[in-house]
């Protein structure tokens, strides 16, 4: 079975779109993209089209690939002191010389719909998690909607990125799955992979996950955005060798990629509710 994001991406957008109307909320988003690296800018644009659709407002902020940290850093403080943006995203990655950790740990943690401030982080941890990093939730949205079981299952996730594996695993714990992280130290790491019911790839190597790394009847989660040989979209994993032996999958693209979007829209509707009900997340 083909895992389509992108017609869950669509269902949950439309959904998104009527609560938003029947909110009466106008949600706001800031983006700050830092540079010109043209990959980040279609995600950005993707970003302001998907807010469009659904009724959220949505400010773009650009500053020149050689802004310092402390630039970076003031732009994000006034989105944190702007009352009129409820949501703020700061387009990763950030350019060589800009401290992205610093300027993570600058947004406001009751703004932060990435989800990787390190409050958010640790409230997912603690298993009261507001905003879940949207990569990872798009990816629990997905077996939801597919009504894949997690309970009890084995879940090996490759990769421990603090934006996609480690929270991963968080969530995939946090739904009763028992979580293995496999990372470049890992020893022994087809025979882990090959133990999963739910295996899940965010390595960044283009087609690294072959049939003999998956359990026949898995489902496969591809977290890659790669280029293949003639520098075409693909994802870690080799899908048409792996999709006859996969239980379920999700394609690159049309995957989980979609679902990073739906699920930033989310997160910033949540934002505002939060604001309106004066509910604070520190
Ligand atoms: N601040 C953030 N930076 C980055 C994140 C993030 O969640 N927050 N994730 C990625 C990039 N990303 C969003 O920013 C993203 C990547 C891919 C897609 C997507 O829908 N891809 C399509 C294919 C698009 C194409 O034609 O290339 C798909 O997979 O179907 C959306 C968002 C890193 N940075």
């Amino acid at each position: 079975m083909i895992l389509d994001g992108k017609a869950v991406s669509e269902k949950r957008l439309e959904i998104l779109k009527e609560e938003i109307e029947e909110s009466g909320l106008y949600p706001r988003l800031a983006t700050v993209i830092v540079g010109e690296d043209p990959a980040s800018q279609m995600y950005v644009r993707m970003k302001h089209r998907a807010c469009e659709r659904v009724g959220i407002g949505s400010v773009g902020i650009e500053l020149p690939a050689d802004a310092t940290t402390e630039r970076v850093l003031e732009a994000v403080v006034r989105l944190n002191n702007d009352p009129d943006i409820n949501g703020i995203l700061v387009q990763l990655p950030l350019p060589d010389g800009v401290d992205t950790t610093r300027v993570i740990d600058a947004v406001a943690p009751e703004k932060d719909v990435d989800g990787f401030h390190p409050c958010s982080l640790g409230r997912l941890l603690a298993g009261t998690p507001v905003f879940a990093p949207c990569t990872p939730q798009g990816i629990m949205t997905i077996l939801d909607e597919y009504n894949i079981p997690i309970r009890g299952r084995r879940a090996v996730v490759v990769g421990r990125s603090i934006d996609v594996g480690r929270p991963m695993a968080v969530l995939l714990l946090n739904a009763d799955a028992t979580v293995t992280i496999c990372h470049s130290k890992t020893e022994n790491l087809e025979e882990e992979m090959r133990r999963a019911d739910i295996l899940v790839s965010a390595v960044g190597k283009a087609k690294f996950v072959g049939p003999e790394m998956v359990k026949e009847g898995a489902t496969v989660i591809d977290v890659g955005i790669n280029q293949d040989e003639q520098g075409k979209l693909c994802g870690d994993v080799d899908f048409e060798a792996v999709k006859d032996r996969a239980g379920a999958i999700t394609p690159v693209p049309g995957g989980v990629g979609p679902m990073t979007i739906a699920t930033l829209m989310e997160n910033t509707f949540r934002a505002a509710k939060l604001r309106t009900c004066d509910n604070t997340v520190r």
